[in-house]
């Protein structure tokens, strides 16, 4: 596992640049300000070419992305740190919870120089919180209940949820002991408890500090930015949801783009949730690599890392979700990771499959496969 320290935003950027602010008066600036931030890189690539002052902005532009990847959609920025190579960030679209899948990806603003008087002389950290741009206004705990149903029987009482005042372990019914570590349950939306329920860790966003580091070896990586307690919860996956049909078809492509364009890197990920007898009972195929959150980052170790997955079902939602908690504590700039999955490869089916860089002692050498 290796850890990189942020590049100091001097040494990429001059401090004019990372300063740059829209003047007011300059309507042709003003509505560049307006219409990059939709822009994927390839398009912000090409207005950069037009003129030196559109160039400028452009460039700004990307520092303002490289700071947080998640586009203001959670409770802190999550920043990119390169110190090895040229890359400043990931173009992919944000959503901090599954959704539908989307073809094509809907686009999404990201990374504006205008920002509202917010009193902070520090112009190159972008106020996240007050940027006075339209932007998708999520309130992540309906949001997430989005998949939800609240179903009632004929009296008109809830068949899911609870209906408590405070809920609480051994009296709220959503506490339920699922029998296992790796499935849990939560209140959701089909409870009549609110947003503020302590019963629902995992629907209020990412709540400690993280930051996407870049690795020679494997590419971008999550790491925590501060001390993370055993047991805290990091992140859910979130992502497309496919049908399995879709799912094959994704992968098949993102395996002849990764045969074409080493860099590539896909986040397809399949869980499987069991019947005590050991059959494959639901498949959930959740497809982060275009539409996704700091989860797609999260890269494999053979040892199991220090994540722990659960599979946590909200009260009325439809589908459970895949959680990660910290397994123990995990100190500030350590890199987090969990294992992809135990299909192994073998000689006879290693070809095109990826070396595993985990580092840890009992590392097989190649990164799990899926037979998708
Ligand atoms: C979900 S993505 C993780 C983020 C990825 N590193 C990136 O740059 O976007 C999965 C991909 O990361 C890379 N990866 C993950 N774990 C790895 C490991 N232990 N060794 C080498 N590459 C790894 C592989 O390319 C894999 O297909």
């Amino acid at each position: 596992m290796q850890q990189q320290s942020p590049p100091s935003k001097k040494s990429r950027l001059g401090d004019g640049e990372s300063r740059f602010v829209i003047p007011a008066n300059n309507p042709l600036l003003r509505c560049a300000d307006l219409v990059f931030p939709w822009l994927n890189p390839q398009g912000l690539a090409a207005v950069s070419q037009t003129c030196k002052a559109l160039s400028l902005i452009t460039r700004s532009l990307s520092l303002r992305r490289s700071l947080d990847a998640t586009r203001c959609l959670e409770n802190f920025p999550v920043p990119f740190c390169n110190a090895v190579d040229s890359q400043r960030y990931v173009y992919f679209i944000y959503t901090p919870f599954q959704i539908p899948a989307s073809s094509p990806p809907p686009p999404q603003w990201w990374g504006s120089a205008t920002r509202e008087s917010d009193g902070d002389d520090d112009d190159s950290t972008p106020n996240w919180k007050s940027e006075n741009v339209a932007r998708p206004s999520i309130d992540s705990v309906s949001e997430r209940g989005r998949f939800g149903v609240s179903l009632v029987n004929e009296s008109g009482e809830r068949m899911f949820g609870c209906d408590c005042r405070i809920c609480e372990e051994g009296h709220c019914q959503c506490f339920a002991f699922a029998g296992t570590e790796e499935i849990a349950n939560e209140c959701g939306s089909g409870c009549g408890c609110g947003s503020d329920c302590p019963n629902r860790v995992t629907q209020k966003g990412i709540s400690i500090r993280l930051k996407i580091v870049r690795n020679e070896k494997k590419g971008w990586c999550l790491h925590a930015d501060q001390l993370i307690k055993q047991g805290q919860f990091i992140c859910e996956y979130a992502g497309e949801l496919l049908t399995t049909d879709e799912a094959r078809r994704r992968q098949s492509i993102y395996d002849k783009l990764r045969s074409t364009q080493s860099s590539f890197a896909s986040a397809l990920l399949v869980i499987r949730e069991h019947l005590p007898s050991g059959q494959a009972c639901l498949r959930i195929n959740i497809d982060a690599t275009r539409i996704g959150n700091v989860a797609r980052f999260i890269n494999h170790s053979c040892d199991g890392g220090n994540l722990s997955t659960v599979l946590l079902r909200s009260s009325g939602a439809l589908l459970p979700r895949l959680c990660f908690f910290a397994a123990r504590d995990i100190m500030a700039e350590e890199e987090l990771c969990f294992s992809y999955g135990d299909v192994r490869v073998t000689e006879k089916n290693r070809d095109g499959k990826l070396n595993c860089c985990c580092g840890s002692s009992c590392c097989f050498g190649t990164l799990p496969c899926e037979n998708t």
